[in-house]
């Protein structure tokens, strides 16, 4: 077997160690507060704001919901974040994704203060990210990055190859690795011989959104492989975008999914919050 990244385990050191700053905040008088809106029921939206409220709670973190109605406009949405990003005791602001299609998400991510950008979706934080200036980072890259130094795994000098290039996952986990000083190779969906190139790989991310699609012929021997996708089949059973049972005795290490990256991305959400909260720039 190889060595099983264990997010879950992870995560709760993070939040551990956040947990401490909320106390100290407190004494100062200081409430952390994060705010989530929600428009429309998406059942993995609706995952995460449950799994968040859940984190909210254990880190001493204050959350306000917001559950609105998909008829909701894209001028009320708006509104609500503008009324927020003016509200000085919320620290952080949240919107889940997807919105409904009448509503354009650009717009909303660009309305959300970036002082208050705890996703780190917003152009400036993105920019930020770019040029190496300290800002919000997205949370699932930066917490990859966490499982990957947490579990004693070099990135400097090792080929890393990241499959996906969405604004949330791909493109921000490419920026980070090669901070990191990592090798990056970013594939996507037109990628001409995808085998071949993650066949590479010393550590590999994927981000597809394809469930089981990598195959152990896909991977090198004794390579690392990151699973960000969470598929949930018809009996509620989840999987990622990773076959596990075929690569498990091909790679080094592996995340599984339940447990792998997605408690990480609600603990680097905590930890947007908790940077929010400080009043300080992040990193
Ligand atoms: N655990 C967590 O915390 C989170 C999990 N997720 C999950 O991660 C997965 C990816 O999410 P996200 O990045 O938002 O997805 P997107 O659908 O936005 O992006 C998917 C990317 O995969 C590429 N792609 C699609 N098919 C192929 C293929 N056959 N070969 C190579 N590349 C391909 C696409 O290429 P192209 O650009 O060319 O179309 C695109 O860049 C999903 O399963 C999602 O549910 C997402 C966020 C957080
Ligand atoms: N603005 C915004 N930011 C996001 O980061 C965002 C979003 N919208 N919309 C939806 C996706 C999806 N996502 C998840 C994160 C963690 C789990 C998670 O906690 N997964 C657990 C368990 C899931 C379960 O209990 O079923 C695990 O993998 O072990 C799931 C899904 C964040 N997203």
């Amino acid at each position: 077997m190889p060595l099983l990244i264990d997010g879950k385990k992870i995560s709760t050191e993070i939040k551990d160690e956040l947990k401490i700053t909320v106390e100290e905040l407190k004494k100062q008088g200081v409430e952390t507060c994060l705010a989530v809106i929600q428009v429309g029921d998406d059942p993995a939206s609706s995952i995460y704001v449950r799994n968040k409220k859940g984190a909210c709670a254990y880190v001493g973190i204050e959350s306000l919901s917001y559950e609105l109605p998909e008829e909701t406009t894209e001028e009320e949405l708006v509104k609500l974040v503008k009324e927020l990003n003016e509200n000085d005791n919320v620290h952080g602001i949240l919107v889940q994704l997807p919105l409904p299609k009448h509503i354009n998400a650009d717009t909303i991510i660009r309305t959300i203060s970036p002082d208050k950008d705890v996703d780190g979706f917003h152009p400036e934080s993105v920019g930020r990210l770019c040029i190496g200036e300290p800002g919000f980072v997205s949370c699932t890259p930066a917490g990859i990055i966490q499982l990957l130094k947490r579990s004693g795994i070099e990135i400097e000098g090792k080929e890393c190859v990241v499959v996906g290039r969405s604004n949330i996952v791909g493109k921000p986990m490419s920026i980070l690795l090669l901070r990191e000083n990592g090798t990056v190779t970013i594939t996507h969906s037109r990628t001409k011989d995808l085998k071949e190139v993650t066949g590479r790989a010393d550590i590999l991310v994927v981000a597809i959104g394809k469930p089981k699609f990598i195959t152990a012929d896909y991977v090198k021997e004794g390579a690392v492989v990151i699973d960000v996708g969470m598929h949930r089949n018809e009996e509620n059973k989840l999987c990622g975008d990773v076959d596990f049972d075929d690569i498990k005795d091909k790679v080094s290490a592996i995340t599984p999914v339940p447990g792998g990256v997605g408690p990480m991305t609600i603990a680097m959400l905590m930890y947007n919050c908790v940077e929010a909260a400080k009043g300080q720039e992040v990193e």
